[in-house]
């Protein structure tokens, strides 16, 4: 692979005749399917996959397994149906629904000037995308946020379609039988339901309590929610730097992201060609993509944040709008106020975001144009449905500097800055820390929530422990895993690169598994319906020894087979009772089978002897549960599907 100095040095290469699909991202995932389930009309379309699974061993019962549907955050990239050409752009999914609302309209031109700027620059001919979209915006007065229907009461195909997908077809499992074991759950006051109704979806967007992010320049995105009464996400960041890679490697950092389960992406370039690259990954992207765009700004007043200006600011919040971009970081709660309260920091500002800022309102001495300007940012956010994600500027970026009051102060401010978002109907999440041991993570949530009015929490891990570089991607995992528990909406990965360097294609995926762990860890502790399904059917099909259904429902099929396969790769051990961790002889899970079969026959022999026994089964507590499943699903039949 190509840095981008190699790139930009031979004139030969054109980046819109040459550039390729990563050929491991557009591999199906083994005994899988992708299907789609069907809304209301035709083009609502909901991807999932599904996992078909080995009938149990006669010797275990010989039942029929029926298959898992699972989340799929894959994209048209493991569609078989689909001609992937990253030249060319993913497949519209949107544009008929936007374009049936009425209320926007098709520009002649692209309203940033650096936009036309970059566009008219023949130097840049070899790194552009040939398929640009031409821009839509509201029509003058118009408000096209999700936030805005959902308040009118209207429910959008967004919102339909979101809502099929947090199902999961949870419905069908129930009615297969196969979810016949879930702890109900602590959720700590989150409001999930049994079943997400595209009627609860509009609810929740309404109060503000979860968002759609979804330009209406991204009409390749399949739409997904971040809120504390769905499914836990998670984000993963990928970008250049001054120090490295090209466009090709961020689209697919983006395409391998996606793929292990990276709900949205953050493109956090700062290095070259932060607008061509964002181009390439936005029209490859069927994930909302955010930013950060002080960082473009900032290169473009050749990295001195004193020179940033409104003007520079707003033509840049503009151009990336009308790219796609879904969501924008906005560092808007750094106030002069709160700047010497991180003077006696260990490690001071780590946000880079909160750190430019800082330095702009102690040199000009005045609040920083994004608080002063904080409505005439509303208002270009909603003439392109662009989520806020309002930026935790002042985290603390070490354990001795959690919850100070620095970024409590911080955070009070975005509360304030929430209402007048959502007083446009801008949809709005917040982010949040960073370093912070976990006794000190759920005052956090708790005091977002409250701080906040329920706004969706939006954290960069927390790190619980600054003493394993090289490994943030765990110290982080277990914080995040809390947080998600407590009622965190997104998580937001840290790769085992995190304070060492910029991380490449292995350490997403590494970073992206992580935080799957940590996010579904989260769904079962809150007790989220269907979450369990694919626990369930992995421990049985461990406890049964299907080794191809125990690596083909795992989140990462490949490590898990090419592990087991180290030691025993015949393909007579995939029907072997016991793996090389423990042997033939001292297998329990193959023990556990003998003793079920001993007590079996001695049960029959008792039987038949008159004789009292110690028995496996409790006949009657067997009959009582049996009743009580019975009760509940009688009471389920009345459901509306
Ligand atoms: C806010 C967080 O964003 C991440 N971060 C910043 N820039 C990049 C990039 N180019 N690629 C990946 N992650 C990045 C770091 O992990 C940081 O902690
Ligand atoms: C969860 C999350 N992700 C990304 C950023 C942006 O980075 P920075 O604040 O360093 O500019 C952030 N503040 N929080
Ligand atoms: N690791 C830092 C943090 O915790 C960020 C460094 S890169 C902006 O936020
Ligand atoms: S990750 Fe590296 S460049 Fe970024 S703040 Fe930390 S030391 Fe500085
Ligand atoms: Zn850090």
């Amino acid at each position: 692979m190509k840095n981008q100095a190699e790139s930009n040095s031979s004139a030969t290469r054109i980046l819109s005749q040459t550039a390729e699909v990563d050929a491991a991202s557009v591999q199906p995932f083994p005994a899988s399917q992708k299907i789609f389930v069907a809304g209301s009309q035709a083009d609502i379309r909901v991807p999932m996959r599904e996992i078909s699974l080995d009938d149990t061993p006669t010797d275990f019962g010989g039942e029929v397994n029926a298959p898992v549907r699972v989340y799929d955050t894959s994209g048209p990239y493991t569609d078989p149906a689909v001609d992937i050409d990253v030249r060319r752009g993913l497949p519209d999914v949107r544009s008929a629904w936007i374009e049936a609302r009425a209320d926007t309209e098709l520009l002649g031109a692209n309203s940033s000037g650096f936009t036309r700027q970059r566009l008219d620059d023949a130097k840049l001919a070899h790194l552009r995308f040939d398929h640009a979209r031409a821009p839509r915006r509201a029509r003058a007065g118009a408000n096209v946020t999700q936030m805005h229907y959902a308040r009118k009461g209207i429910i959008t195909p967004e919102m339909e379609f979101i809502a099929i997908r947090e199902n999961m077809s949870l419905q069908q499992a129930r009615e297969l039988g196969v979810l016949d074991q879930q702890h109900p759950g602590d959720a700590f006051g989150a409001a999930i339901p049994e079943e997400i109704t595209p009627e609860f979806v509009r609810q929740e967007v309404a109060r503000g309590r979860a968002i759609i992010p979804a330009n209406i320049n991204h009409p390749e995105l399949e739409p997904m929610i971040i809120g504390r009464n769905f499914l836990v996400k998670i984000n993963g960041n990928i970008g250049n730097s001054a120090l490295g890679s090209s466009i090709e490697e961020e689209v697919e950092k983006l395409t391998w992201g996606t793929r292990w389960g990276a709900d949205t992406v953050m493109d956090l370039s700062t290095g070259k060609n932060i607008h061509e690259t964002r181009e390439w990954i936005i029209r490859n992207a069927h994930v909302p993509i955010g930013t950060v765009p002080i960082y473009q700004a900032l290169e473009k007043v050749g990295g001195v944040a004193e020179d940033l200006t409104w003007d520079i600011f707003r033509d840049t919040l503009i151009e990336q709008a009308e790219q796609g971009v879904d969501y924008f970081t906005i560092h808007a709660g750094v106030l002069l106020r709160y700047v010497p309260l991180t003077a006696k920091r260990v490690t001071g500002i780590v946000s880079r975001g909160g750190s430019i800022m800082a330095k702009w309102c102690l040199a000009h001495h005045r609040e920083s144009f994004l608080y002063t300007h904080f409505e005439d940012i509303c208002d270009i956010m909603k003439a392109y449905d662009v989520s806020f994600s309002l930026g935790d500027g002042l985290r603390p970026g070490a354990i001795a500097d959690a919850n100070d009051e620095a970024q409590f102060g911080e955070l009070e401010t975005l509360g304030e800055l929430t209402k007048i978002a959502w007083k446009h109907d801008v949809q709005t999440m917040i982010e949040g820390p960073g370093h912070v041991p976990m006794h000190l993570i759920k005052e956090n949530m708790d005091k977002q929530l409250r701080e906040c009015g329920e706004a969706p929490f939006y954290t960069l891990g927390p790190l619980t422990t600054d003493i394993a570089p090289g490994y943030d991607h765990i110290t982080s995992g277990i914080g995040a895993a809390m947080i998600g528990w407590y009622g965190c909406a997104m998580l937001c990965y840290v790769t085992p690169k995190e304070h060492l360097g910029l991380p490449n294609k292995e350490d997403v995926k590494e970073g992206i598994i992580t935080y799957k762990i940590a996010a579904h860890a989260a769904d079962l502790a809150k007790g989220h319906p269907g979450a369990q399904l694919r626990d369930n059917a992995l421990s049985k099909a461990r406890f049964e020894f299907r080794w191809e259904d125990q690596f083909n429902l795992g989140l990462d099929p490949d490590t898990a087979r090419a592990y087991h396969d180290e030691t025993l790769p015949k393909e007579s051990a995939k029907v072997a009772h016991f793996c090389s961790m423990c042997g033939p002889k001292f297998c329990s899970m193959k023990i556990t089978q003998e003793v079920r079969d001993y007590a079996k026959g001695q049960e029959a022999a008792a039987a038949e002897s008159g004789e009292q026994l110690v028995t496996m089964v409790d006949v009657e507590a067997e009959m009582r549960e049996k009743a009580r499943q019975f009760r509940e699903q009688g009471a389920e039949i009345y459901h509306k599907v």
